[in-house]
């Protein structure tokens, strides 16, 4: 803006913010000075604003690249089984001589010649958690059922994961070679979640396998590698290499290991890569049978050894040009990220809708639902689906019954949604972890209120509404149950305080099962008006004699929140 640092410094302190030379502001504060001196601020994305990763591939440079696979699905459906099927049966077809090593992904040949890359880090957790990183690496989903089970909760959350990401789906039916295995009767409940498989004139492939006795498994490779084709995957080998960190550990012999999905580019000993926060030469790179490699292309998976430090799942690693260039990026990004973890990104809430509304950059509303029982989280469902507009289209990207799951708010995160729960709770780690992603997570006991307050937002105008703020929390230790008066649960009180108008919620498995109003609040045999945090207590609650240890209560006011728009 050529304004000395002594004029801008002297805009922010009339701003009331007292800041130094050396400190960064944050976007909105920019905005501000940057107007005060008569200048329009442009913001670029945070890649566009580094160095740019993305440089244009002439289009004859582009060559087909192997597909890489995610494996997900039902807890003992067989992922983990189906990963060391795959990696064995590859090495016994001469290769042999290494020890296979769990590095987080390996690459196998299929009998037809074709590469496949799998992540060995089974599960949608994993595989979310990636994304919501900002890692996009998985191109194709096996979904796992064992079929001698059924489709199962993380069945179902895991296709809704998978779809979430716009990653296509290949389904394995495992465990075929059981006796009770019926692989019919997944088919019949995938497509009750419109899962509809080719089979049955849909458009899903599916393959019946044994990861035990590997009957299926080149057929559902095959599959896969038919998936691939329809995603025409190609990659410039033919250019520095960009990919992404797997994981990374410190080994005592050899330093940071770090295993890298290379991308596109071709990595090669020697290369100064930047990863995240460090950077390095690397010295040495293995394959997951611990084989020497000199250089690895697109979609390969390697180890690399070299590195300053050790970089997260997630984090892009790239090709540098000088040491230098490397060292100061890793530098900068350090330093950036230590300020960073001040602030956190701005996810969607419903109080933010208006605005992105009024800015015209918001189109679309993800949802994930979260409710008690099943009829309740379609009717919300269906009813939050009917709020679409022209302008703004509501996505359900996963609903289901039970407690908000950490797995759900790292979904939000890596899709941008905000979280609907009806009368269910998120579990103490989820709601650690929407803290510290800024997640949304909006709890009701009345579906029309859920749907009125969505609807309010998405035309811009939330007005103030009732807000309850949980102010109490106590866990029922043991409760005991006299006659005439019903039961009184023995608590502790872990967080705020009780007094005896306190409105409360009876809170199990993440549940709300009852609520309503205390009847008594006591200390030993005394009644008293409140009872903080770290105190035993006594509670029983009108109306409710169902009390049972393990139980949460929760106690909440009713708020006016104003909404600024
Ligand atoms: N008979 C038979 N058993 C299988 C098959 N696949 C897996 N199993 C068995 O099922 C159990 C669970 O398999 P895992 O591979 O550990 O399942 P997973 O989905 O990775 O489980 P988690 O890692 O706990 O989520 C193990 O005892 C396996 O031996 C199969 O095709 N046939």
């Amino acid at each position: 803006m050529d304004v000395s640092v002594n004029e801008v410094i002297k805009v922010c302190l009339n701003m009331g913010m007292f800041v130094s030379i050396n400190q960064r502001l944050d976007a909105e504060a920019i905005t501000v000075v940057a107007d005060e001196f008569g200048y329009d601020v442009e913001f670029l994305s945070a890649e566009e604003d580094e160095i740019d990763t993305t440089i244009e591939d002439n289009p004859e440079d582009l060559l087909p690249r192997a597909p890489i696979v995610t494996i997900m699905g039902h807890v003992d459906h067989g992922k983990t089984s189906l990963l060391d099927y795959i990696r064995n049966a590859s090495v016994a077809k001469g290769e042999a001589g290494g020890i296979t090593q769990h590095i987080g992904a390996y690459d196998v040949m299929t009998k037809s010649g074709k590469r496949v890359t799998f992540l060995d880090t089974p599960g949608h957790e994993a595989f979310t958690a990636m994304r919501a990183r900002g890692a996009k690496v998985t191109d194709i989903a096996i979904i796992v059922v064992a079929a001698d089970d059924s489709v199962m909760p993380q069945t179902r959350e895991a296709i809704n994961h998978a779809q979430a990401a716009g990653v296509p789906i290949v389904i394995a039916m495992n465990k075929i070679d059981k006796p009770g295995a019926n692989s019919e009767k997944i088919r019949e409940e995938l497509s009750q979640m419109n899962i509809l498989v080719e089979d049955w004139g849909g458009k899903y492939q599916s393959q019946e396998v044994s990861a035990k006795t590997g009957l299926g498994i080149e057929d559902l490779l095959e599959k896969v590698l038919l998936e691939a084709e329809l995603l025409e995957l190609t990659a410039n080998p033919d250019r520095n290499a960009v990919g992404t960190v797997i994981e990374a550990m410190l080994d005592k012999g050899r330093g940071y290991v770090t295993t890298v999905l290379v991308q596109t580019g071709t990595l090669k000993v020697g290369d100064v890569v930047l990863a995240g926060p460090h950077y390095g030469r690397v010295k040495a790179m293995t394959d997951h049978r611990g084989k020497k490699m000199k250089q690895a292309g697109p979609a390969t998976p390697v180890q690399v050894l070299g590195l300053t430090g050790a970089p997260q799942a997630g984090d892009k690693i790239q090709v540098m040009e000088t040491e230098r260039e490397a060292r100061e990026l890793a530098t900068q990004r350090q330093q950036l990220s230590r300020e960073q973890s001040m602030r956190t990104k701005k996810h969607i809430t419903l109080d933010e809708i208006g605005r992105r509304l009024a800015i015209g950059s918001f189109k679309e509303l993800n949802v994930i639902v979260k409710g008690d029982v099943d009829g309740s989280v379609e009717a919300l469902s269906d009813s939050l689906l009917k709020l679409s507009t022209p302008e703004v289209k509501v996505n359900i990207l996963s609903k289901g019954v039970g407690a908000i799951s950490e797995s759900d708010v790292l979904l939000a995160s890596a899709s941008d949604a905000i979280i609907i729960g009806f009368q269910v709770r998120p579990s103490q780690s989820a709601r650690k972890l929407a803290d510290n992603e800024q997640i949304d997570i909006r709890l009701y006991s009345i579906i029309y209120n859920a749907i009125n307050e969505v609807k309010d937002a998405m035309e811009g105008m939330l007005a103030p509404t009732v807000q309850e703020v949980v102010v109490a929390n106590a866990e029922v230790r043991q409760v005991f149950n006299i006659t005439k008066v019903g039961s009184i649960a023995g608590c502790m009180v872990t967080e705020g305080s009780f007094t005896r108008n306190t409105k409360v919620r009876v809170v199990r498995d993440g549940i709300v099962v009852h609520s309503g109003d205390i009847s008594a609040l006591k200390r030993y045999k005394d009644d008293v008006s409140e009872v903080r945090q770290g105190y035993e207590c006594g509670i029983s609650i009108k109306g409710f004699n169902d009390l049972r240890e393990g139980d949460n209560i929760e106690g909440f006011e009713e708020k006016e929140i104003k909404r600024t728009l």
